[in-house]
């Protein structure tokens, strides 16, 4: 099979006119599988764009989009919407928790929307919880948890479903240390027993060094590394 994920000359931009804002102006890529990738860039450059349009949470302005060799850029939204609640593990701030729901509850709905058979379950939850350190607070609701707890429940969440892609907004800005490397080694441990790959945008100069390639937006693109 060729790459995981192909970008085709990917262009999005914001407003009309003499107010048309280009935040990305041509991106060309392929991601394999199996690979920890982190996507940096100052505030602004189009990282959180560029993984909404990788998501199918938005559609590009010109160019084109393919993941497991199905262009994806111009599904309508529904067939969008069931790719990435089966194929794809979402971590973004804004992709929340549902509040009424236990962190247990939350992980398995997760795997409920994805057709998930049920016979598997309980044990992917258990163990997704367990690697993200929250196996004690496995009862409780989002608003009983800090921050970076919730945080870390969108990581099991994205685990547990084993997808082939895991999309990640800063999943360790919140997190001390020891936690952030406990979740980018999960993330690891993952893919090397699967074929996930896990797209992450991150400052941290401590995950970039141990990541598998890095990219940097600059002015729309890609710079050359
Ligand atoms: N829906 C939108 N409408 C108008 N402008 C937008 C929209 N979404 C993003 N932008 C603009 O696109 C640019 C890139 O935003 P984006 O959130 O992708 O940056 P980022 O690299 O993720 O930044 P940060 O590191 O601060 O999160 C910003 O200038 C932002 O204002």
């Amino acid at each position: 099979m060729g790459a995981l994920l192909k970008l085709n000359q990917v262009e999005r931009s914001f407003g009309t006119d003499e107010r048309e804002v280009k935040v990305l102006k041509g991106i060309t890529a392929e991601f394999p599988s199996q690979q920890l990738i982190a996507l940096r860039g100052r505030s602004g450059s189009g990282k959180t764009t560029l993984l909404n349009l990788i998501g199918g949470l938005d559609q590009p302005t010109n160019g084109e989009i393919f993941f497991q060799e199905q262009l994806i850029s111009s599904l309508p939204e529904k067939l969008r919407t069931e790719m990435r609640r089966c194929k794809m593990g979402i971590i973004f701030q804004s992709y929340g928790l549902v509040p009424m729901m236990t962190v247990e509850e939350n992980v398995e709905f997760g795997l409920r929307i994805a057709d998930i058979d049920r016979t598997e379950w309980k044990q992917r939850v258990a163990e997704a919880i367990e690697l993200v350190g929250l196996t004690k607070r496995k009862k409780h609701r989002p608003f009983e948890l800090s921050g970076g707890e919730q945080q870390r429940v969108a990581v099991a969440r994205a685990m547990a479903l084993k997808p082939p892609l895991i999309l990640a907004d800063e999943p360790t800005a919140e997190l001390d240390t020891r936690m952030a490397f406990r979740i980018i080694h999960a993330f690891q441990e993952l893919l090397s027993q699967t074929d996930t790959t896990v797209i992450m945008t991150t400052h941290d100069p401590g995950i970039l060094e141990i990541v598998d390639h890095v990219y940097t937006l600059e002015d729309g693109q890609f710079a050359q590394e």
